[in-house]
């Protein structure tokens, strides 16, 4: 018997058995195969050699073959990883280099629709363009470039399409920090959070994140979330458990200490540190979070522009060297309190503090990221609590995305403008430094081409993660293949007397008393084609002989990392083959199943086989089989 593959034809050694038994004097006459079972075991008859040695000899070759088969998978699953992660590592280069191009703090500014509540404009004050946006106010226009201007009718996705290259630095392991900044009622919280139907960047990364861990093949990707809010110079926690009794504990929930370790990384004492293993929980905390902050709000007359609140997603990884799990970045995400009460407000009392507070934090904050813009040698974190906490995600490796948000109405103009120069400041470059138009066309163009490899690594990673997923399938099936017929031979190997009978107990055939079954046996097979003391000595010596080698062949494919090209493309051959004799052994067995009285015999099916174009020979007799092998056939053919 033949099966074909992708590269050639492999003689199977049964059909081997197949054409000795035509050429041997029983073979030649139809009636006197009734007589042949292809389960036998040894048989010292001299008149059939052939068929003797065939129908012994095969079992171990088959299991030897399905055993290579499963090495060579292992190795091909193990070969298609290392592709995978130099694919990732090849993406992840060429977005630090588009990142650094455009560098690693990067603003944005987001232009809010007229709203309803809004009143009629008479003239318009800001004309925005992609990059650009002027404000006129009394005469005077001023104009301020960005990365990037969202104008009004920019949509949520179109927003988090640009903010999302961001977080794959996240999942890279750079600390990156996503800030919302602007006057009360300009859209921050909409940018950030935003509704059910429009979902903002926070949900929207959430979801991209778990999505991002799921296509991780190289390492087990997990997630953890703290939320918390800065108040008048104060870190509360907006997770913790509530504190109903302790005024004591509830008092330092509210004020919670801000540690740098040895290694410059921030610790804040005591926050609430929750698990996200799904979409669903990272969900049901951030609900959480953000209701305990309104709560809190209205109960202590607190103003949600009045604080800032810092949702956390700690990024973890526990890779192939990586026993336990390791931190590798932090995504800060930061609605900042709003800042017109600041210019505005004549407050006395707590809402003047309240206004100092945020005034001081929001230009702390803009003092720093225009530090790292002009890579200044000092950077003042310790001037407000909110650069203290966000120390270690603003420096060195970080990267830092501030959107800036602007109203369109005339009322707002001097605001916007406030707002524009924060956001300019924290660019950090000034308008007569711009740069030059052709400096500007090569950075664009490089940045065209850095992108096109990334799309290109991103499809090629894609192919090789559907790869990897139908080899390790394939990978199962024939380790449960080789542990459901394999595993039992060697059980089989403990029973001296009528070894195959065990094995039809196993695969469900209904049992039979050990008498019965000798019996059957008996009368099933001619005496001649029992196995004799002799011939079993010398099947379990030879069976040794293959196991040993086996495993010394697998101790030493293991050692290897990569396959060589041609076991990782020949790997198919074996791996038909097995899976070919399995089942063709399998009908073996099936045939085994006879009733008491019956004779096993080769069904007119059996001798079709010949008849057919070799390459269409599918061997087993059962269906189900049969159909197990064309699936195997597809699944390798889509692999290669
Ligand atoms: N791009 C937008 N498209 C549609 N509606 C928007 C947009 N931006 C803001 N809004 C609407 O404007 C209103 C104010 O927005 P939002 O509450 O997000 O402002 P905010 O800056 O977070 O205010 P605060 O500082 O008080 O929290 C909301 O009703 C919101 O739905």
């Amino acid at each position: 018997m033949f099966i074909s593959t992708e590269e050639k034809q492999i003689p199977l050694p049964s059909e081997k058995a197949m054409e000795s038994l035509k050429s041997s004097p029983m073979g030649s006459n139809q009636d006197s195969l009734d007589g042949f079972s292809p389960v036998s075991e040894f048989h010292d008859s001299p008149s059939i050699p052939v068929i003797c040695t065939d129908v012994n000899v095969v079992p171990e070759q088959e299991k030897h073959e399905l055993e290579q088969s499963i090495l060579n998978l292992e190795g091909e699953v193990a070969r298609l990883r290392l592709k995978g992660k130099s694919l990732a590592e090849k993406r992840r280069e060429a977005l630090n280099k588009i990142l650094d191009i455009k560098g690693s703090v990067r603003v944005f500014c987001r232009v809010r629709p007229m709203l309803l509540t809004d009143k009629k404009r008479i003239h318009e004050p800001i004309s925005a363009g992609s990059e650009k946006i002027a404000v006129k106010l009394a005469g005077t226009r001023k104009e301020f470039e960005f990365d990037k201007v969202f104008q009004q009718e920019t949509s949520q996705e179109d927003v988090f399409a640009e903010v999302e290259p961001i977080l794959k630095s996240a999942l890279d392991g750079h600390n990156v920090c996503v800030f919302a900044y602007g006057q009360t009622g300009t859209g921050k919280t909409f940018t950030m959070d935003g509704t059910d139907e429009k979902p903002g960047i926070l949900p929207r990364a959430l979801n991209e994140l778990f999505h991002q861990a799921s296509f991780d093949n190289s390492y087990s990707l997990s997630f953890s979330m703290s939320m918390l809010e800065v108040y008048m110079g104060h870190v509360r926690d907006l997770l913790a458990p509530k504190p109903l009794y302790r005024a004591y504990e509830a008092l330092t929930r509210c004020n919670l200490n801000i540690q740098t370790d040895s290694k410059g990384s921030v610790e804040i004492e005591g926050l609430t540190d929750v698990p996200i293993p799904d979409i669903a929980k990272a969900r049901w905390w951030y609900t959480k979070g953000r209701r305990v902050r309104s709560t809190a709000w209205t109960n202590v007359n607190e103003a949600s522009s009045r604080s800032h609140c810092l949702t956390r997603i700690t990024i973890y990884r526990r890779g192939d060297a990586l026993e336990a799990k390791a931190p590798i970045s932090k995504l800060w995400m930061v609605d900042l309190g709003g800042s017109e009460r600041l210019l505005k407000t004549g407050a006395t009392g707590l809402t003047l503090d309240e206004g100092r507070a945020i005034n001081l934090s929001l230009s702390a904050l803009g003092d720093v990221i225009a530090a790292l813009r002009k890579r200044k040698a000092h950077v003042p974190y310790r001037n407000s609590k909110l650069t203290q906490l966000l120390k270690d995600s603003l420096g060195d490796h970080s990267k830092v995305l501030m959107l800036v948000h602007v109203s369109p109405c005339e009322t707002d103009v001097a605001e916007t403008i406030c707002s524009l120069s924060f956001a300019k400041r924290a660019r950090g470059i000034e308008s007569n430094r711009e740069l030059p138009e052709e400096l500007k066309r090569q950075r664009e163009k490089k940045i065209m081409l850095l992108e096109e490899d990334i799309r290109e690594a991103e499809e090629e990673c894609q192919k090789v993660r559907n790869q990897i997923h139908k080899a390790e399938i394939l990978l199962s099936e024939n380790k449960g293949l080789f542990s459901t017929t394999y595993g039992l031979l060697e059980e089989e190997a403990k029973i001296p007397i009528s070894p195959k009978i065990d094995l039809k107990e196993a695969i469900g055939i209904p049992q039979t008393t050990k008498k019965n079954i000798k019996r059957n046996r008996s009368k099933s097979q001619p005496r001649f084609m029992t196995s004799t003391a002799a011939s079993r000595e010398r099947h379990s010596a030879v069976e040794k002989d293959i196991v040993g080698r086996a495993r010394s062949f697998r101790s030493v494919t293991r050692s290897s990392n990569q396959f060589s090209p041609s076991q990782s493309l020949s790997y198919s051959e074996p791996r038909f083959r097995a899976i070919l004799q399995s089942s063709s052994r399998k009908s073996r067995y099936a045939e085994t199943k006879t009733l008491p009285g019956d004779s096993p015999k080769c069904n007119g099916s059996d001798l079709k086989v010949d008849s057919l174009p070799r390459n269409k020979i599918v061997t087993s007799s059962d269906p189900n089989l049969r159909v197990t092998i064309c699936r195997h056939r597809r699944r390798m053919s889509d692999l290669i």
